[in-house]
């Protein structure tokens, strides 16, 4: 598919750097003594932390310090050089400083109190690493992932990206029976956080478009592979990429309060999460139009309706019915569940992640382009609303 990558004019880049000026303050990931201390406690852990870990240590590593892999692949029998090798190649182009934050941000995951995210203990929150944007919690055979950052409507920043990242990766070995996404305060969550294209590194935007169509794909693909019922609990409105990401849950409930909205045209940018082939799938091309190129927001009923939502509830009873719900279909067995999703997603695992790679590469475009760019000065500068 073609797709035009715009250049940003010089009014447009020169608005976009006096915004940025304004969130420079913030910080632009791991630093190299964040990554040095990170080394430092790798060697410190109590526990083994396994093989697969320390060949996603060992390629994270590699990308960090030197790149993408260029070296041969090493020969079929070499096995443990060829694991190797495969791990640091499948890390494909993403940025060293990426790498170096996924680095720091796994060591701290190891390093937490508990010493693995994948073992939460029952009832207790689970910061993870890095900041409480993100709260993991492990009860009732229910892992609950929840955005937490009520006063920015639960935006999701580029660290709590991967943090969800890290939280689904240890749900999908922890012993719970489901995982469910939900947010704290009035909203679901408000999508990207718009600050995130502000931070630029050397690389200037380019980089950030590329690194941020990396980080995406990599987001998106845990939510296709996720192997347990994955509900999300829609408490309130949700705008952007935690609605087209709905279309990869197994169930969705919301509360009558929720909105669903996905303006990206508005904002210059694309469907993303799979929605461009999970939307017209589930509720029929033309509806689909309507929310993913026309911008038209959704009332829960709405969505309900056209098969994006499950089942709504009354916003004062809604996390009682809810949890009630979700904790008696916790209790079945996980093994049966998980063998159905198996049965019910397997045969399009393969196309979906094809449509997450394109939908990333445009994107990344998009996020250059002059459209996106004017739309980004006028919410950061609150000339414009949605
Ligand atoms: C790896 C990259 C992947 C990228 C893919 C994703 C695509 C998307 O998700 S696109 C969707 C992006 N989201 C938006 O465009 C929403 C922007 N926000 C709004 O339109 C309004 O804030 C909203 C309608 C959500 C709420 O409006 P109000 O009720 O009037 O509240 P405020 O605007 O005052 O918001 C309170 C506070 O939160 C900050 N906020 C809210 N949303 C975001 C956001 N998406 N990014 C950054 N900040 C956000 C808002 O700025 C306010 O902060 P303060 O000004 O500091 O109080």
């Amino acid at each position: 598919m073609a797709f035009v990558t715009g250049r940003l004019g010089r009014p447009l880049r020169s608005s976009l750097l006096q915004v940025v000026q304004l969130h420079l303050s913030r910080t632009m990931g791991a630093s190299q003594e964040d990554f040095e201390n990170a080394m430092n406690q790798v060697k410190l852990l109590k526990k083994d932390p396994g093989n697969e870990v320390k060949l996603k240590l060992y390629a994270l590593y590699k990308q960090a310090t030197e790149g993408p892999c260029s070296i041969p692949k090493p020969g079929v029998f070499d096995f443990v050089n060829k694991a190797k090798w495969d791990a640091w190649n499948a890390l494909g182009s993403l940025p060293k400083e990426t790498a170096r934050q996924n680095y720091v941000d796994l060591v701290s995951s190891l390093s937490s109190p508990s010493e693995s995210s994948s073992h939460v203990e029952p009832g207790t929150d689970q910061k993870t690493p890095g900041s409480e944007d993100v709260v993991v919690t492990s009860e009732d055979g229910i892992t609950k992932i929840m955005f937490n950052r009520p006063a920015q409507k639960n935006a999701i920043t580029t660290q709590m990206y991967r943090e969800i990242i890290l939280a689904l990766e240890a749900a999908s070995k922890d012993n719970s029976t489901i995982t469910v996404i939900t947010g704290n305060g009035d909203y679901y969550s408000s999508g990207n956080d718009l600050t995130n294209f502000t931070k630029i590194p050397p690389g200037g935007i380019e980089e950030v478009a590329k690194s941020g169509a990396v980080l995406l794909r990599e987001f998106v693909d845990c939510f296709i592979d996720f192997p347990k019922p994955l509900i999300a609990v829609v408490n309130g409105p949700a705008v952007g990429i935690p609605v087209t990401l709905l279309g990869l849950f197994d169930a969705v409930y919301a509360s009558d309060r929720a909105t669903f909205h996905t303006p990206f045209s508005h904002l210059g940018q694309t469907a993303e999460g799979c929605s461009s082939y999970t939307f017209p799938k589930i509720m029929g091309p033309a509806k689909a139009t309507e929310m993913l190129i026309f911008g038209k927001k959704l009332t829960a009923r709405e969505a309900c309706a056209q098969g994006l939502v499950t089942e709504v509830f009354p916003e004062s009873t809604f996390q009682k019915e809810v949890w009630a719900r979700l904790k008696a279909y916790a209790k079945l067995p996980p093994n049966a569940m998980k063998i159905s999703k198996e049965l019910i997603r397997s045969n399009e695992k393969e196309k979906l992640h094809a449509i997450n790679a394109e939908e990333c590469t445009i994107l990344q475009g998009r996020w250059l382009s002059d459209e996106c760019m004017n739309a980004i000065v006028n919410f950061l500068s609150r000339k414009a609303k949605l």
